[in-house]
């Protein structure tokens, strides 16, 4: 790809994107540009991904013909105010924030402009990424195929209708927190067991890993795959009864439940 693409904000999700997009050889790293706030991310990234690099967000809006906003939502009006009037006239914006509608973004520039709103997540950083997108209306379907193809190179993408955002942030943006949290847990069962802590986390990770390739492998569901691991009689269905006796799944299910509900009220 030959355009240059712009990243304001080098934080967590901005970084993953970035490695992802770089290690992935869809961009040289000359054509993408970095702005943060802090120098201490922007040398980091220019020093393993050899990016450019800017504490001017208006370097960016000049310079980029494709922007992600990687920044916090609650910074997102002032960063929009300051580049508004220095972006190309043909620059697609893309959004990546949660609880910011197009309309939102769409307002904050107070001008027709080609954006597209997306929900990624870190997992991007490894090639394993997962991105709900949702176009606007005055963007081509070429400049959304430019856009799914950034997010292509650090993994899959959906194409969502916007009302499903907040269900799309609860399942994918978020979510890796939570797969964290259980890998964490397993590990720190094991070594309760008496496991050295660095196996334990190899171990309950490529478990996870290998788990989640039969479901997107198999086609089988996700209970029949489980049914296939509980012998009769054996040490598994008793860790399953265990756990439903803690409401593992309704843990899982209301957490979810409000992670999507603090995406529609921000
Ligand atoms: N983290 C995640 O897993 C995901 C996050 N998102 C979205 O990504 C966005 C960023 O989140 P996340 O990466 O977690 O947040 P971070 O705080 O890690 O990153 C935001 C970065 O933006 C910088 N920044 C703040 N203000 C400005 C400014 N005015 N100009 C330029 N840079 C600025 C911050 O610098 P400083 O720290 O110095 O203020 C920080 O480096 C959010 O909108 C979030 O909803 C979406 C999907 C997943
Ligand atoms: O916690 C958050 O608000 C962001 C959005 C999805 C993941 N992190």
């Amino acid at each position: 790809m030959n355009k240059v693409i712009g990243f304001i904000g080098c934080g967590n999700m901005g970084r993953a994107m970035i490695g992802g997009v770089v290690k992935s050889g869809l961009l040289k790293p000359e054509n993408v540009i970095v702005a943060d706030g802090y120098k201490g991310s922007l040398d980091i990234a220019s020093s393993e991904y050899g990016v450019n690099t800017t504490m001017d967000n208006k370097e960016v809006a000049k310079t980029s013909d494709i922007i992600v906003l990687s920044v916090k939502p609650n910074v997102y009006n002032s960063v929009i105010d300051d580049i508004k009037d220095f972006v190309k006239e043909d620059v697609v914006i893309v959004s990546i924030a949660a609880g910011k509608t197009i309309k939102d973004v769409e307002g904050a520039f107070g001008k027709d402009i080609k954006m597209v709103r997306t929900m990624p997540n870190t997992p991007a950083l490894v090639g394993e990424g997962m991105t709900g997108i949702c176009p606007n209306k005055n963007i081509s379907k070429e400049e959304v195929e430019e856009v799914v193809n950034i997010f292509k190179s650090f993994g899959k993408i959906e194409i969502i209708d916007e009302k499903l955002m907040e269900v799309f942030i609860s399942t994918s943006g978020s979510s890796p927190a939570y797969v964290f949290m259980f890998i964490e847990a397993m590990a720190d069962a094991a070594v309760a067991d008496g496991m050295p802590r660095n196996k334990a986390y190899k171990m309950a990770a490529q478990a996870v890993l290998g788990s989640a390739k039969m479901v997107l492998e198999t086609g089988k569901h996700p209970g029949e795959l489980k049914d296939m691991v509980c012998s009769p009689g054996g040490t598994t269905i008793e860790a399953v009864a265990t756990l439903e006796e803690y409401g593992f799944r309704t843990a899982v299910i209301k957490g979810m439940r409000e992670c999507t509900k603090k995406a529609k009220n921000m």
